[in-house]
């Protein structure tokens, strides 16, 4: 047995119970057959947090995150904030104060087409089938925690400023270029620099980076609009996508028509302190406690933790392989398969079982 890797669980709400299960089960089969030893704590974030301890983000869960491994985290969110504009706290703070507390500064978002979705996906084949590309986000700074941000004194305007500094936007882009250099060798930086000054900062920054030590990477810039249909249009002609935090926050919910369903696209957070793994999306409150929502974005995300906190490769290889095994036997929630559906829990026991099932490669 390896040493114990200790993980925070912050499942959340909605359906973020639900998929953490799933993905948890994952990890056990992995720790199985690979011989690691995985210990999960549980703790309190969002909507769920504020009902136990009436805040989103309590100290106690900053410092089980502090002492954990790797965070493994659900989704937060619920209709009872998002249905009242004058709520006084709200889980998507949480969320946001876990980031900056932690220094999660770059959340890398792969998109990846699956052969087996093909047919299902609403974008013809001859574009996607060849996709595989990943988005880094800036996560910790721009629009959405510039100040001033609120409302006038006489409730008549409101107002919410976006700034960046050179050394926040040059952290995020090295390793931008860090992992174009194992992959496709380009970065593509998406921004709106025919308008705003933060945009015209970045491509300033990103530009001197790359002729002073990533002159062999090919670096292109796109305008947010024109990448938003690209994306769509031509997605194979991606490798590692640059942006900030909102643009990359719609364009991967974006980008995740590509492989069929938002349920699919696994995210990693990383920065100064534990490195954190969601999925993409949020607590899809119209599927809670259904057993109906798809795991897979979640499994993914631990995936994605094995590989980038733990370096175990081979078992997070082991865990993509066993999805995909999954999907070209058609077994998955109904965002997949219309037709034939299985349940979220189904979906979770059927990866589970492939990897039990796998002798070690
Ligand atoms: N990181 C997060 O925790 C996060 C991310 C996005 C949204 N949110 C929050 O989630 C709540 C709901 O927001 P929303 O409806 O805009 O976004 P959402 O991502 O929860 O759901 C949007 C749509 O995507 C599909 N979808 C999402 N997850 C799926 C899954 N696992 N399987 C199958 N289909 C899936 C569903 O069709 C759903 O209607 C809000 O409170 C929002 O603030 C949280
Ligand atoms: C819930 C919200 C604050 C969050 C974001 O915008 O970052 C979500 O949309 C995401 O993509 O993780
Ligand atoms: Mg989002």
């Amino acid at each position: 047995m390896s040493e114990i890797k200790k993980i925070a669980v912050l499942a959340g709400d909605g359906i973020g119970p639900e998929v953490c299960a799933e993905a948890v089960k994952v990890l056990k089969a992995v720790g199985q057959v690979w011989g690691h030893d995985f210990q999960f704590n549980e703790g309190y974030v969002g909507a769920a947090a504020i009902d136990a301890k009436g805040d989103p983000y309590p100290q106690e869960t900053h410092n089980l995150c502090l002492n954990s491994d790797a965070i493994l985290f659900g989704a937060i969110g619920d209709p009872k904030y998002d249905n009242d504009p004058n709520a006084k706290v709200r889980p998507e703070q949480g969320l946001l104060r876990m980031r900056k507390a932690l220094g999660l500064y770059a959340n890398i978002r792969p998109v990846t087409a699956y052969e087996a979705l093909l047919d299902s996906s609403p974008l013809k084949h001859e574009r996607i089938s060849d996709t595989d590309l990943v988005i880094f986000r800036e996560l910790t700074g721009g629009i959405y925690f510039g100040k001033p941000s609120g409302r006038s004194e006489n409730d008549q305007e409101a107002f919410d400023a976006s700034l960046y500094s050179r050394q926040e936007i040059r952290r995020i882009a090295i390793k931008a270029f860090e992992a174009a250099k194992k992959r496709k060798n380009k970065v593509t930086l998406v921004d709106k620099a025919n308008v705003l000054a933060t945009s015209r900062l970045w491509r300033d920054e990103v530009k001197d980076l790359h002729k002073s030590e990533y002159k062999d990477v090919e670096l292109d810039y796109l305008f947010v609009d024109n990448a938003a249909m690209q994306l769509i249009l031509n997605p194979s002609s991606f490798d590692v996508l640059l942006t900030e935090n909102m643009f990359g926050d719609i364009l991967s919910d974006e980008a995740s028509v590509i492989g069929g369903s938002l349920g699919l696209l696994p995210s990693a957070s990383v920065g100064d302190s534990t490195a954190l793994y969601e999925p993409v999306h949020g607590s899809y409150p119209q599927a809670k406690g259904k057993n109906i929502a798809n795991p897979i974005a979640t499994i993914l995300s631990a995936a994605m933790m094995l590989e980038t906190s733990f370096n175990m490769v081979d078992a997070a290889n082991s865990i993509r392989q066993a999805v995909k095994d999954s999907l070209n036997e058609k077994i998955g929630t109904e965002d997949l398969f219309k037709s034939n559906p299985h349940t979220t829990s189904d979906v979770g026991d059927y990866i589970k079982g492939k990897i039990l099932k796998k002798e070690k490669v």
